[in-house]
């Protein structure tokens, strides 16, 4: 990935897209209970919460970052969102708005589908009861799969015509006509690498029927459009049995359940200074903890009330801060803090230290990291060459940087994500047995 990861949130009309994103930013998308509220693509900066690099030196207090901020060890990072406007069945085929909609998830690199598990809306998003959201995973999915495919066959004889005359590779092939989507070389091959191991060898690209095409679609999808699934709307009483049916049917997909409306409510309250509420976790005070809050009125406290009761005690957050996590780690992420002194952390001059925070992907040679950060940035005269990488997950060693390589990771990489991060934890891994999701059912 040449430049910054962007995070498409897609799904039906009315399912939550543009609460979510509300409530991952400070981007105040319209939200409405009525379809298609959202027409143009709306992109925003989200905050990816991670462990800071400064809570391993016990330097939280000069942690002053550039970009995003630090509180006690926890980094919100930037990230970039892409709020696609609903999407219905048949809108590879132009339904709904059209296949426009599509086209704004190109440069998507993993997405986010919200699904409205509270099973009032339908799939067009228009209110409803008892609608079963499982559908709406696997029409989604088609669609885009569709919309792939539509592009691919429509020029399929030039492209068998062109492939022969050039004697190139399908890998070559495909490219030239995954381009537009930003695939890259490695990622087709994985693709078609993946197709040989589940189908046995692929027959040469001129010999491909429709199945076949749709095969090398669906796995080029997986490697392009990887995606976490927010099931939202978990605060309504039909949710449960909902969330257990798909957990059921796609134990093999990240799922994490989400209350979005809840955290727009939470994190309101805690800028007007009403309640004191840690983003991603449980916790939220009101003046009765902490008279230094502003009272909230009768109504707005038993609200609190539910919303603890409904949300918070039972699913341990509002899932907001762990979907976009969960995506990230879907990418394989990491991220590395670019410092000049080594030895203080510092980006230059002052006592700040760990100003700079990039995300990338694990295991990227740190020369390559390097040209990508100056490459890609015009970084102010403060935090300008960096002349050491660290990164949040070398374990246990503090450093990893371009001058000493110490022996817990390989020279000249950078560390693999530690599989203990909170970053994995958070997604939420259905911990459920088939009888205990029935029991909920
Ligand atoms: N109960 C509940 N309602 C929610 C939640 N998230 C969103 N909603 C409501 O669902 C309705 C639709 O929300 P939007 O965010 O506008 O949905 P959207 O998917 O962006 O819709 P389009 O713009 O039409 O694509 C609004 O009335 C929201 O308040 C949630 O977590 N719980």
């Amino acid at each position: 990935m040449a430049r910054d990861p962007l995070i498409g949130i897609v799904g039906k009309p009315s399912s939550g897209k543009s609460t979510l994103l509300n409530s991952l930013t400070d981007a105040n998308a319209a939200v409405g209970a009525f379809p298609f509220c959202t027409i143009d693509p709306n992109r925003a900066t989200g905050y990816l919460q991670l462990p800071c690099a400064c809570s391993r030196f016990g330097l939280e207090s000069q942690c002053k970052p550039n970009y995003g901020w630090c509180v006690s060890g926890k980094r919100h990072v930037p990230v970039m969102l892409l709020d696609v406007a609903g999407l219905v069945p048949g809108a590879h085929s132009g339904r709904g708005l059209g296949n426009k909609f599509l086209d704004d998830l190109r440069h998507a690199d993993a997405l986010i589908h919200v699904v409205d598990v509270s099973g009032t809306t339908d799939s067009e998003g228009k209110n409803t009861r008892g609608y079963d959201p499982l559908y709406d995973i696997e029409w989604l999915q088609d669609e885009i799969r569709l919309w792939i495919e539509g592009n691919l066959k429509k020029r399929w004889g030039s492209i068998v015509r062109r492939h022969t005359a050039t004697k190139s590779s399908p890998v070559d092939t495909l490219q030239a006509q995954f381009g537009g989507y930003g695939s890259q070389v490695p990622m087709v091959q994985r693709a078609l690498d993946r197709v040989a191991s589940e189908q046995g060898n692929l027959p040469p690209l001129e010999q491909w029927d429709d199945e076949w095409i749709t095969r090398v679609v669906r796995s080029f999808m997986a490697e392009k459009f990887p995606t976490v699934l927010a099931l939202n709307k978990i605060d309504h009483p039909d949710a449960d049995k909902n969330v257990s049916k798909i957990l059921l049917r796609h134990p093999g997909t990240p799922c994490v359940l989400t209350s979005a409306v809840t955290e727009v409510f939470l994190r309101k309250l805690k800028k007007q200074g009403f309640v004191q509420y840690d983003e991603g976790t449980e916790f939220v005070d009101t003046a009765e903890d902490d008279p230094k809050l502003r009272p909230l009125d009768e109504r707005a406290l038993e609200r609190i009330e539910r919303v603890r009761d409904l949300v918070l005690y039972r699913f341990g957050s509002t899932g907001v801060v762990q979907v976009l996590q969960a995506s990230v780690a879907l990418l394989k992420l990491v991220p590395v803090y670019t410092v000049r002194n080594i030895h203080s952390y510092t980006g230059g001059s002052g006592t700040a230290v760990f100003r700079d925070c990039f995300l990338v992907k694990s295991g990227t040679p740190v020369g390559q990291v390097a040209r990508h950060i100056l490459a890609g940035r015009s970084p102010s005269p403060r935090s300008r060459p960096a002349a050491a990488c660290v990164s949040a997950r070398t374990q246990p060693s503090p450093r990893a940087t371009t001058t000493s390589s110490p022996s817990s990771w390989r020279p000249g990489r950078l560390p693999q994500a530690h599989p203990a991060s909170p970053m994995y934890h958070s997604v939420y891994k259905p911990p459920l047995t088939k009888q205990r999701a029935e029991l909920l059912v």
